[in-house]
């Protein structure tokens, strides 16, 4: 059903129509009036926010009236952020799959955010020293908090080296809904397998700075799961996704109550 309602701003003394149900812009809006004589709509306003956030100053928070409960509801399960994180080579992306695939087959909606392909297009203006792979990680928390608004279980897979950046991500969403998974396999293993030629560059000299050769890692202290080998071999990768999977369901991201 169509609805069309005549609002006024009336602080910019600009009376607009807006045909697409109740779109309140945070400004000071008032109903003016409705066109469906059957329907009642109460006088509401909207407190007007002035901020300074960063280097943006008069910007202004536009609330909608679709709320992240909605979402939840509408797909049945709570929106969370999964940041998986380890050395290169020790396995995020292929556990990344792997659990969005078992979340598709139970009728979740999941969404990767990989560090390698998120290179390739948001942040292809960052490299590898501190504060490139700091602006990095942030910008995906920020990123992955707007899926986990919209409902989804967004599924982030980074090296993100640092205790303080990961944190910081923690810092940005509501409690309990970030879950830090620690991939700890050796740097032995991980060198060994070496899917992509970068150890063997980084032992050469040709890669600077690379993560557990010649850069830190610095490993979670609190982390929700830690995944490591057994008896010396690694799980594979479903079994991984499976206890995430079995995480997500105890805490009850898996269903909307
Ligand atoms: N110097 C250096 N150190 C670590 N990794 C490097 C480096 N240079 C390139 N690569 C490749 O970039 C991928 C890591 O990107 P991330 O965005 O996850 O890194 S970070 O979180 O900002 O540290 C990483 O992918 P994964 O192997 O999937 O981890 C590497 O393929
Ligand atoms: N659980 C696993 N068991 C065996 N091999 C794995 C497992 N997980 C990943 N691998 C292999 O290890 C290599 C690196 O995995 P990848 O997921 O790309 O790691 P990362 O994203 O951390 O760099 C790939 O060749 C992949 O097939």
């Amino acid at each position: 059903m169509s609805v069309s309602f005549q609002l006024e701003d009336r602080r910019m003394g600009s009376p607009f129509m807006d045909s697409a149900g109740l779109q309140l812009y945070a400004k000071r809006v008032y109903i003016h009036s409705c066109r469906k004589p059957n329907l009642q709509v109460t006088k509401r306003s909207l407190k007007l926010n002035m901020a300074t956030v960063g280097n943006s100053t008069n910007i202004f928070w536009h609330d909608c009236p679709v709320g992240r409960h909605e979402r939840q509801k509408l797909l049945d399960q709570k929106g969370c952020v999964v940041w998986i994180t380890g050395l290169s080579g020790s396995g995020k992306s292929t556990l990344a799959c792997s659990l969005s695939r078992e979340l598709h087959a139970k009728g979740k909606l999941s969404y990767v955010l990989d560090g390698d392909n998120l290179r390739h297009g948001l942040n292809k203006d960052l490299g590898f020293k501190v504060e490139d792979r700091t602006e990095n990680i942030r910008r995906v928390g920020e990123v992955a908090k707007l899926f986990a608004d919209a409902g989804l279980i967004c599924i982030a897979s980074l090296i993100s080296p640092y205790r303080k950046d990961r944190d910081a991500c923690r810092a940005m969403l509501p409690a309990s809904s970030f879950i830090e998974v620690y991939m700890n396999m050796p740097l032995e293993l991980c060198e060994e397998r070496d899917a992509k030629g970068l150890y063997k560059l980084a032992r050469a000299g040709k890669i600077k700075g690379f993560t557990g050769i010649d850069d830190p890692y610095e490993p979670p202290l609190n982390c929700e799961i830690e995944l490591s080998q057994q008896d010396g071999v690694c799980p594979p990768p479903g079994t991984m996704a499976g206890r995430v999977v079995t995480y997500l369901e105890e805490k009850g991201f898996l269903e909307y109550k």
